[in-house]
């Protein structure tokens, strides 16, 4: 399976609607701290824009109301995986990718047999606080290699100018929140990374 090597992430249907018809194939819809009927309406409206654009949806922790909305990919990550209902997921022909910070997530990670593991974070992110140091690009490389033929995200710190280093060393797709969504031109900041992505989504079979 190869994913798309941009990979938007956003916390809300709004995003979607502003970014996806410039031509983004890959976004995650990330909310916190909302109600589930908040949510739920969420997962709607960003279903039906990413359906009409060939975009694909993954949702970030709430794997319920991914199942309950038929989505098709779900984002989670170590500590959501423990409470989550694998079987469940599966059984809703639900794809999954989760989060890895050190080796152990990663075994843990793979073992659950995902359609795509994220290593991050690979700089230093403003977006949340992390208990982990920024990873490096060398780190990039060694995940690769663990992980086979699971493809494999790169995520936190990213930019335009960070994804050459992020793809020389073996990433399949970058996954970018605060450098579009707190850019001062977010569609412009869009299409800039639709371009710099462009020789790595041509690479290949
Ligand atoms: C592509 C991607 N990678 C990592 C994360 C982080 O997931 P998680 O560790 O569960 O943290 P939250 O995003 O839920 O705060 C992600 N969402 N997407
Ligand atoms: C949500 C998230 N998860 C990370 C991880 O390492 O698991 S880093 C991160 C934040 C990504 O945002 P930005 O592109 O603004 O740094
Ligand atoms: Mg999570």
């Amino acid at each position: 399976m190869r994913l798309d090597p941009f990979y938007l992430i956003v916390d809300s249907a709004d995003w979607i609607d502003r970014l996806i018809p410039l031509g983004v194939k890959l976004v995650q819809l990330r909310i916190k701290d909302r109600s589930d009927s908040e949510i739920a309406a969420e997962i709607r409206r960003a279903k039906a824009t990413c359906a009409a654009h060939g975009a694909t949806l993954v949702i970030n922790d709430y794997w319920r109301l991914a199942i309950e909305e038929g989505c098709d990919w779900l984002h989670l990550g170590q500590e959501d995986l423990a409470e989550a209902d694998l079987s469940a997921i599966r059984a809703a022909g639900l794809k999954l990718g989760l989060s890895t910070h050190d080796p152990a997530e990663l075994s843990t990670a793979l073992a659950a047999e995902p359609d795509y593991v994220a290593l991050g974070p690979v700089y230093p992110t403003i977006l949340k606080a992390m208990r982990w140091a920024p990873q490096g690009l060398d780190r990039i490389s060694e995940w690769k290699a663990a992980a086979g033929d699971v493809p494999l995200v790169a995520i936190g710190g990213l930019t335009v100018e960070r994804l050459p280093g992020v793809f020389a060393q073996g990433a399949d797709s970058a996954a970018v929140v605060t450098d579009i969504t707190r850019n001062a031109d977010p569609e412009g900041r869009t299409r800039q990374w639709i371009a710099a992505t462009a020789g790595q989504r041509g690479r290949g079979a």
